[in-house]
């Protein structure tokens, strides 16, 4: 089985069912239908209706479907759990995530509606974001809370704001943030996924954005329009040369392992467990089964 890369996330406002009914269409790794800051405060009820009833009738094909609900400080976070839920999305996004306690409390709500309802071995997962300077300086411990989370996430826009500064492109205001989430989801095994671009005009500004954020270890970005998915694409997808390398790289490892080799060089260069693991890396999201590597190679 070759593991599920998210580099694209769309976020889908709740409260739009043209925009939902086509999820499966955009060609994106996943979707986020949206009950939080997309969705106005006189909209809420009627999105969350919206959502519950596109789970349960609209065909995602194999786009991943995550919801993101609305912060339990706020009246619809409770109500949000209480209706999505029960239909066991891939994943839900927790916005504006501060302490453990906050996972704490949210993930006490998941567990009692999921028993409530006899979904004894829930799939879904949980997508924690980080949006404010709380956030980030808890992010360690936030992300270590529950076994559940399987991705951290930053959130460029609210964390702007909350730090009171402006949001520019060069994103030197939030490098440290999104520097620390990264550590904190990779020391827990986490999917590290980046804030969304918000010119959706900007197609070189994206690529620069999404270039920088793959260097320093992000998986993914969260998009909001449909245009900016083939440019992200484009930035994780590895090259064919790169590709070729991890191929051989594999390949000549499990050969060397079989010999009881853990060492070797390809063309003068050492590789050893690190080369490896960057070339699996690569393979994963080039989407290339690693069992066939394995049988091709004898
Ligand atoms: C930006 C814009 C208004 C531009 O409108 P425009 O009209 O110029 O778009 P066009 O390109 O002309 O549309 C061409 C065709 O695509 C369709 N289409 C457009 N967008 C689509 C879409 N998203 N999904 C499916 N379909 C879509 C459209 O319906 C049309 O279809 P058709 O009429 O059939 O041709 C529009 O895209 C939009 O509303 N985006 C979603 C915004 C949103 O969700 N914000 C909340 C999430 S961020 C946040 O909360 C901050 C954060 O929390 C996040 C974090 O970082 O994680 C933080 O703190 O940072
Ligand atoms: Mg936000």
């Amino acid at each position: 089985m070759v593991k599920k890369k998210r580099r694209s996330m769309l976020y889908i406002p709740g409260n739009n069912p043209a925009m939902i009914q086509q999820a499966g269409v955009y060609g994106c790794d996943a979707v986020l239908l949206d009950l939080e800051d997309a969705v106005a405060l006189n909209q809420k009820d009627a999105a969350r209706i919206l959502v519950r009833n596109m789970l349960k009738t609209v065909n995602f094909y194999d786009t991943e479907v995550c919801v993101r609900v609305n912060n339990f400080h706020t009246p619809f976070g409770l109500t949000d759990l209480e209706e999505i839920v029960p239909l066991q999305p891939d994943n839900i996004r927790f916005p504006k995530t501060e302490t453990v306690a906050d996972v704490k409390e949210f993930m006490k709500e998941v567990r009692r509606i999921e028993k409530e309802h006899g979904i004894k071995n829930p799939t879904m997962t949980i997508h924690v974001m980080i949006e404010t300077a709380k956030g980030v300086a808890n992010v360690y411990d936030i992300a270590a809370a529950d076994p559940r989370i399987d991705a951290i996430t930053i959130g460029g826009q609210d964390l702007t704001a909350d730090m009171g500064i402006i949001k520019t492109p060069d994103g030197v205001g939030i490098d440290y943030a999104r520097k620390r989430i990264v550590m904190a989801g990779k020391a827990n095994d986490l999917d590290v996924l980046d804030t969304i671009f918000a010119d959706v005009n900007d197609d070189e500004g994206l690529r620069e954005e999404t270039e920088y954020i793959k260097k320093i270890g992000f998986a993914g970005k969260a998009l909001i329009n449909p245009r900016q998915v083939d440019v992200v694409h484009d930035v994780f997808n590895p090259t064919e040369n790169e590709v070729r390398k991890a191929y051989r790289v594999y390949s000549e490892f499990i050969k060397n392992k079989k010999a009881g080799i853990g060492v070797f060089a390809i063309d003068g260069k050492m590789v050893d467990a690190p080369v490896v693991q960057r070339a699996i890396t690569v393979l994963e999201y080039a989407k290339i089964d690693l069992k066939e590597i394995e049988k091709n190679a004898g």
